[in-house]
């Protein structure tokens, strides 16, 4: 990877961050169109949330400046990257020469020092409050985080526990969650410790992403229930190999990276294949065809399990060099999985097992209790209230086939619930999704999309000659 050249003109920095990027100003609660007919339908996904934050953050700790091509600008990555910002990181819109009308790259420019005295909002995504404080810890001030209410309740214990082991002085009031100050002394000495990280893996990531730049590296060694999610470690760990940095993963539960520079990036980010979920979904759904191009061949995103999900439900699923193609009848099965490494998916399959002619377990996601809600409860709630057979367990949902009804879904500030109710909607009328906008959080536009997948391809041209006697 090279560094990126000298960004030439630079327009002005994104849009307001608190807010997200969606230009989605819909009815609320949303009507969920139904489907009225097979689709057929190519989506281009915008790009994965998990590496646009990753590449920013360690863009911000490398020694030269990086680009950043097709990067996703959604409500979590704009508040990585207005995070970077106020500890002192340059992060620029600019335009890829010869394709002004393109969606401009980030170019990165990282500061001598991170600078401390700042505060930070991490709204309610979890890459930010996670991987924040371990790069806030290299800060020469002290840097206060922060999110949403609900954002507030988000697991933060062990990662905090992780990073004072290491040598961070980090102030959270004894509550183990959000609002807390770090307050960063310049340098972080690093070495070994020992983390549960059952409850999320990106406090694995989080220590990993920062550590290079910690004096003596870092050790984790994992002690607990399985860690969730692990695809997103194997991302985190690909990630910093492709910015040079030597990272032994070797022994199950432990890691390690060795301290190093980072070396700056110059990279395209894939789309986001959780979020081609619920459009690929709604091939199975309302019959026909949606196609996303893009996808990638080999990838850590756990979102290309969406493949065998797929497969498995009744859809037929071909992946090549043009991209990924799912075939659906609208007749779906139900199918027992075990989602713990692919936690992000659950809404989508429990919407789908939702309109599903045998039974479906879902399990092993005892841990997106601390998603963005408790999504076990949301889903259990909500898919009832639609009528759908469905019981909560402790690590997963049981849902049986049942006749749906219109209703209106109730999303609590979760991008996964809104897309959840937006495929029940495809085939039960009436189903009215509470702040869809909330989608926003990784998806700008989705209403957008979701509407011109519903039209389908785009009516060709009349030629001009039509009528010519040609
Ligand atoms: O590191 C990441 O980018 C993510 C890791 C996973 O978190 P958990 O391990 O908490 O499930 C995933 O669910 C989340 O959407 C994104
Ligand atoms: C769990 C998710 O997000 P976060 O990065 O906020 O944990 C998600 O996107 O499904």
């Amino acid at each position: 990877m090279s560094p990126a050249d000298h960004p030439s003109p630079a327009v002005p920095s994104a849009p307001d961050a608190t807010s997200g990027t969606a230009p989605q100003a819909t009815d609320d609660p949303w009507p969920a169109p139904v489907a009225d007919g097979p689709l057929d339908a190519t989506v281009v996904l915008p790009g994965s949330k998990s590496l646009t934050n990753r590449y920013l953050v360690l863009a911000a700790l490398a020694n030269d400046r990086s680009r950043l091509r097709a990067p996703l600008r959604s409500r979590d990555t704009l508040l990585m990257a207005e995070a970077l910002r106020s500890l002192g990181v340059r992060v620029d819109d600019v335009h890829a020469e010869g394709d002004p009308g393109a969606a401009p790259d980030w170019v990165i420019t990282p500061p001598e020092r991170l600078r401390g005295g700042v505060r930070v909002d991490c709204g309610l995504a979890g890459t930010v409050m996670r991987f924040l404080p371990a790069v806030a810890a290299l800060a020469d001030g002290p840097v206060v985080l922060d999110g949403d209410p609900q954002a507030r309740v988000r697991p933060m214990g062990p990662v905090i526990d992780a990073l004072r082991a290491l040598g961070a002085d980090i102030d959270d009031g004894g509550t183990g969650h959000l609002p807390l100050t770090v307050n960063g002394t310049g340098r972080m000495p690093g070495g070994a410790v020992t983390i549960d990280a059952s409850a999320s893996s990106q406090f694995v990531s989080a220590l990993l992403l920062a550590g290079a730049r910690y004096d003596g590296g870092v050790t984790i060694h994992h002690q607990g229930g399985p860690v969730p999610s692990e695809p997103h470690i194997l991302m985190t760990v690909e990630t910093l190999r492709d910015a040079g940095a030597v990272v032994d993963d070797s022994e199950p539960d432990s890691w390690r990276v060795e301290p190093s520079e980072i070396n700056a990036l110059d990279v395209s980010v894939e789309p986001d294949l959780s979020n081609a979920g619920p459009f690929l979904a709604a091939a199975l759904v309302a019959g026909g065809t949606v196609r996303v191009p893009g996808w990638p061949q080999h990838t850590t995103q756990a979102g290309d399990r969406m493949r065998e999900i797929l497969d498995a439900m009744g859809a037929e699923v071909r992946l090549d060099r043009a991209g990924l193609t799912v075939v659906g009848s609208g007749e779906l099965v139900g199918l027992d999985i075990d989602l713990h490494d692919a936690a992000e998916l659950t809404p989508t399959v429990a919407a789908l097992a939702a309109l599903a002619t045998t039974p479906s377990w879902i399990r092993g996601v005892a841990h997106i209790r601390g998603h963005e809600t408790d999504r076990l409860a949301a889903l259990g709630a909500e898919l009832g209230r639609l009528g759908s057979a469905v019981t909560e367990t402790e690590d997963g949902l049981r849902i049986a086939p049942s006749r749906l009804r219109g209703a209106t879904f109730r999303t609590y500030h979760d991008h996964r619930m809104a897309t959840a109710g937006a495929i029940i909607g495809l085939r039960v009328p009436g189903v009215r999704v509470e702040d869809v906008a909330t989608t926003g959080k990784t998806l700008p536009d989705f209403v957008g999309l979701w509407d011109s997948m519903l039209a389908g391809p785009p009516v060709p041209a009349v030629s001009a000659h039509w009528g010519s006697g040609r």
